[in-house]
């Protein structure tokens, strides 16, 4: 048995909680797979460096309009893949030597971790797979997300693919089937469409990105409709292995698609159901999430919680953010008046898929259902300056207000650098900047892509 003052579940956002004011503490960390969690080796870092490359062969494939002929000889995937990994697998091994090797306060336990309850004197226990046992004063669950099989996939034992692994593929497959569609199907519909595979989506709502204000679902899912094969409203009523190592798929709707490959992208479950969490008393709620307050705690003294696990949003900033809470709060006692909050009030997300997407605050429709006096207003990228540039004909900026005093609600774009463009909104949440004083307080680059964020600003009827 290892007596501990810390121990951390999760080498993602958890590992950067250890700092030099951590420096005299005992901690142990758990990572049962890869370390450095999921966003650097199989979630946003290596998508979003497919991405790129997927970009480049979209520009390569789409000049011709610009009077530029140009085509692809080919794409190595092999060496795409190269790339790619090559970078990333360094930095998580040396993440991981770092702590095992340059941290003598550090234990990196390589296994799966659960909890066993309490001692008498309050502290808590776990064990690992291994065997190991441990004690903690106080625990961080960071233990992250998973994704989700539907039953029919499997249920019948064909071979499919995830995020874990999808990047890792021998070859490019010439047919790929996604089903999901949410954001890892949009992005990765992007990437292997882009780089040659023939893509197919099989998506059970009649919209793709459904989350998303219904004018920027409502825009993605028609180009969608233009690149891949996309199959909304259906669902997989079976799967079979076909000739060759194929997969083939039923659809409710009565068809049936083959592919080379399946990509499963049905959305993520948090990991709180794998730590025996009712030991400690603590509970999960009806999302499967780890319950906590806005500090980060559990209902378990000293037991902190972040991320994937616990959170609201699955994304890597918001799980960044908590992560800073949590490390600030760890230094604080449990229940000071001090502890940081975690700030859940204008969280942005973006969609690295083509065109990209960008969003932050209510969208048209929650600001209606809250009985907001609202404007809004949609400019198209295609009518400022460098839209006309890039000939984009289907981009566009919509900025949700309140009618009478000019207060900023939400932002919504489809179209060229939307992930950049919509940065100054967020910025203007934050720091309280209503819509009048963004659009005309400040130059605007001239002629640069956030003009039509200044032009949609501009058009609010407020
Ligand atoms: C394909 C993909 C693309 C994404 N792209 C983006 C993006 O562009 N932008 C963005 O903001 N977000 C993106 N995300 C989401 C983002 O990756 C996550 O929100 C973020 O990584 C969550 O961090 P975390 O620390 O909570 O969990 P993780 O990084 O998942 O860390 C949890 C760790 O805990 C380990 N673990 C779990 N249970 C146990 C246990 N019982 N014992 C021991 N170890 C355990 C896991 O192995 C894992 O390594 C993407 C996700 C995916 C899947
Ligand atoms: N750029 C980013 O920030 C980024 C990128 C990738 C992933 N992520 C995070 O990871 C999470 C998981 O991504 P995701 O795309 O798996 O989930 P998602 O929640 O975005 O989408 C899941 C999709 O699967 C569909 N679905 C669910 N069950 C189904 C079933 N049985 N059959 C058919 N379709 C089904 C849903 O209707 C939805 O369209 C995201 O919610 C996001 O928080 C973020």
């Amino acid at each position: 048995m290892t007596d501990v003052d810390l121990a951390i579940i999760g080498s993602g956002s958890g590992n950067s909680i250890p700092d030099d004011r951590f420096d005299d503490m005992s901690i142990a960390m758990f990572e049962k797979g890869v370390y450095g969690g999921t966003c650097l080796n199989v979630g946003c870092i290596p998508t979003k460096m497919f991405v790129y490359a997927a970009e480049v062969a979209k520009t390569i494939t789409e000049s011709v309009q610009y009077g530029v002929d140009s085509h692809i000889d080919d794409v190595r995937w092999r060496d795409v893949v190269g790339r790619i990994f090559g970078r990333i697998d360094p930095i998580s091994a040396g993440g991981l030597s770092y702590r095992e090797d340059k941290c003598d306060n550090i234990t990196v336990y390589h296994s799966h971790v659960r909890f066993t309850g309490r001692t008498e004197d309050g502290r808590y226990r776990l064990r690992t797979d291994d065997g190991d046992e441990v004690t903690a004063a106080k625990v961080v669950i960071a233990a992250g997300s998973r994704p989700v099989i539907p039953e029919a996939i499997s249920d019948a034992g064909v071979p499919f693919h995830t995020n874990d692994d999808v990047m890792r593929l021998a070859e490019l497959p010439r047919r790929l089937l996604i089903v999901g569609g949410g954001y890892i199907a949009a992005e990765f519909a992007h990437v292997f469409g882009s780089l040659g595979s023939e893509v197919t989506i099989v998506a059970r709502g009649d919209h793709l990105l459904r989350h998303l204000d219904s004018d920027i679902s409502d825009r993605f899912t028609e180009i969608a409709q233009n690149t891949w094969d996309v199959r909304l409203s259906a669902s997989v009523t079976a799967a079979r292995t076909g000739t060759g190592g194929t997969v083939e798929l039923e659809l409710s709707d009565g068809t049936t698609l083959v592919g080379d490959a399946l990509l499963v992208a049905t959305g993520r479950k948090p990991n709180g159901d794998g730590l025996d969490l009712d030991t400690i008393g603590v509970s999960l709620d009806d999302q499967g999430r780890v319950e906590c307050d806005e500090f980060g705690r559990t209902a378990a003294e000293n037991v902190w919680t972040l991320g994937d696990v616990s959170s609201p949003y699955q994304l890597k900033h918001v799980a960044n953010h908590e992560a800073r809470k949590v490390q600030a709060n760890l230094l604080r006692a449990w229940d000071s008046d001090e502890l940081e909050a975690f700030d859940h009030r204008f969280v942005p997300a973006a969609v690295f898929t083509h065109p990209q997407i960008a969003s932050v605050g209510l969208t048209e429709s929650e600001a209606r259902e809250q009985g907001l006096d609202i404007t809004v207003k949609v400019q198209d990228y295609g009518d400022v300056a460098y839209g006309w540039a890039m000939e984009d004909k289907t981009g566009l900026c919509k900025i949700v207000a309140e009618r009478g005093t000019g207060r900023l609600l939400g932002a919504h774009i489809i179209g060229p650098q939307a992930p950049t463009v919509i940065q100054p909104v967020i910025q203007a949440l934050h720091f309280g900047l209503d819509a009048r004083s963004m659009a005309t307080g400040q130059y605007w680059i001239h002629p640069g892509m956030p003009e039509v964020l200044e032009n949609a600003l501009l058009g609010l009827d407020i």
